[in-house]
C-alpha cells in the first residue's frame, strides 16, 4: 500500500473477496538532510494506515532504505555515470516490491503480493478464452503468436485501461515473481476505480495521482542527479562534429529530448533533438528533427540481460517490443544470441532507441519479459 488510491482499492477488493490481507508500506527513501527529493512519505503512511484501519486489517511499515540504495539508487547513479539511461521504476518492481518485500512477506508466511498496478493476470482454462478482461489497449500493433498454455494463469497482461497500463514497469520480473503477483485493479478504468473507492468511502478516493520517479516524488530527475553526479560540461556537436554549444553533463540529457538543450535552432519551427551521447569524448550530438534524421531512427538493435516472466524465449520469433513507457509496442523479429542477449529488428523504424533503457517484450497484450537495450545499429 503506497497511500494512493490504486493500492487502497486493490486492498479493499481483496478484503471483500475474503482473502486474509495485511497491508505493507515500503519505506525506501526519506528526505535526509542535504539530499534533494521530496517524498511525501509521512503523509503516504498516514493515508495507507487509515485505509488499512478502515478495512480492519493489520498494517506494517517495512524499512527497506538500505536495500533500496543498494539495489536501485546505485544502479541509477552508476547507469547515468556510465552514459546510459537507467530505469529505476522497472528495477523497483523486480528488486524491491517483488524482491526484498516478497522475501520479507515469505518469511512471515504470506502467499502472494498484490499491488495497485494496472496489469492483469491470466487464467489457465484450456481451450477457452483467458479470463482477462478484453484489453481496451490500443497502442499495440499485435499479431497472434505462440501461447504457452501451461503458464497462462501466471501470465501478465496489459491493464484494461490503455491510458494507465503499467506492465512496462513489470517487464523485468522473474517467473517466480510473476507467479506470486496479484493485480486486483487491472481490469478497471481509472474513473471506475475512483468511483468504487468513493462508494467504499476510502480516505484516498480523491487523492491526486503520484507523479515522477517513485522515490524522489515531485522533483525532476535532473535536480536529483545534480546532487550525486558532478556536472561534467562538454561540447554539443552536430552530425558533422561542428561544436554548437556546451552541455552540463551527458547524464542530464535523454536521447530524443528536444526541450532544454540550450541551442537555438536556425530553422523556423524545426527543433534540435538529442540523437547520441559519446561518453568517450563527452560529446552530446544533436540534429534537426525530421522524419529521416540520422541516429534518431533505427530498426536494428541488440538486447542484453533478457528476463522472462514465464518460459524462456529460446527460439526466433516475431513479437511486440515496447522501447519505453507511453510508447506503442512495435512489431519486431527477435533472434536469441545466447547468454541473455538477442538481436531485435523492428519492422518499422523506432525513434530514439536508448542504450540502458528497458525494452518490454509482449505477445499481443501478454507480457513475455524484458531486456536492456545494449546497442543500436543505424543503417
Ligand atoms: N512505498 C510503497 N510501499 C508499498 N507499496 C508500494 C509503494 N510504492 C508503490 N507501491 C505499490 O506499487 C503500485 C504501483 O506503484 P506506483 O508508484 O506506480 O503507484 P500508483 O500507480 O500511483 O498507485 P497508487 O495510487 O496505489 O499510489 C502501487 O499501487 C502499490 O501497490
Amino acid at each position: 500500500m503506497s497511500g494512493g488510491v490504486d493500492s487502497s482499492l486493490a486492498t479493499a477488493l481483496l478484503v471483500r473477496q475474503g482473502h486474509d490481507v495485511t497491508g505493507a508500506y515500503m519505506k525506501n527513501w526519506i528526505n535526509e538532510e542535504g539530499i534533494i527529493g521530496h517524498c511525501p512519505w509521512e503523509e503516504d503512511i498516514t493515508d495507507a494506515r487509515a485505509v488499512a484501519d478502515q478495512l480492519g486489517i493489520e498494517f506494517h511499515v517495512v524499512n527497506l532504505m538500505h536495500e533500496y540504495r543498494e539495489r536501485v539508487v546505485k544502479y541509477l547513479l552508476e547507469g547515468y555515470q556510465s552514459g546510459i539511461t537507467p530505469n529505476p521504476d522497472v528495477m523497483c518492481n523486480r528488486e524491491m516490491k517483488f524482491g526484498v518485500l516478497w522475501d520479507w512477506a515469505k518469511e512471515r508466511g504470506f502467499e502472494a503480493i498484490a499491488t495497485g498496478h494496472y496489469a492483469q493476470k491470466g487464467s489457465s482454462v484450456p481451450g477457452s478464452q483467458f479470463s482477462v478482461h478484453g484489453s481496451r489497449f490500443t497502442g499495440t500493433n499485435s499479431e497472434p503468436g505462440t501461447v504457452n498454455s501451461e503458464l497462462d494463469s501466471d501470465a501478465i497482461y496489459r491493464g484494461a485501461d490503455s491510458n494507465k497500463d503499467q506492465t512496462y514497469f513489470l517487464a523485468m520480473m522473474q517467473p517466480e515473481q510473476a507467479r506470486i503477483a496479484q493485480f486486483p485493479i487491472g481490469h478497471l478504468l481509472k474513473p471506475e476505480l475512483r468511483d468504487q473507492a468513493r462508494e467504499l468511502g476510502l480516505k484516498t478516493a480523491d487523492k491526486k495521482d503520484s507523479q515522477g520517479i517513485c522515490f524522489i516524488g515531485q522533483v525532476k530527475m535532473e535536480d536529483f542527479l545534480r546532487n550525486f553526479v558532478p556536472d561534467s560540461p562538454g561540447p554539443i556537436v552536430d552530425l558533422e562534429g561542428k561544436v554548437l554549444g556546451q552541455h552540463k553533463g551527458l547524464h542530464l540529457y535523454t536521447l530524443g529530448q528536444r526541450k532544454g538543450i540550450g541551442v537555438a535552432s536556425p530553422l523556423h519551427k524545426q527543433a534540435y533533438v538529442a540523437v547520441a551521447k559519446r561518453p568517450e569524448k563527452n560529446e552530446l550530438v544533436i540534429a534537426i528533427e525530421r522524419p529521416d534524421t540520422p541516429l534518431l531512427w533505427a530498426r536494428r538493435c541488440t538486447l542484453t540481460g533478457i528476463s522472462t516472466t514465464g518460459l524462456p524465449l529460446t527460439g526466433a520469433r516475431t513479437l511486440n517490443a515496447q522501447p519505453r513507457y507511453r510508447c506503442p509496442a512495435g512489431l519486431a523479429d527477435f533472434v536469441p544470441l545466447g547468454e541473455g542477449r538477442a538481436s531485435l529488428i523492428y519492422h518499422k523504424p523506432q525513434r530514439a532507441l536508448t542504450p540502458g533503457q528497458i525494452c518490454a517484450l509482449y505477445d499481443g497484450d501478454r507480457l513475455l519479459g524484458g531486456a536492456f537495450f545494449e546497442s543500436i545499429s543505424y543503417d
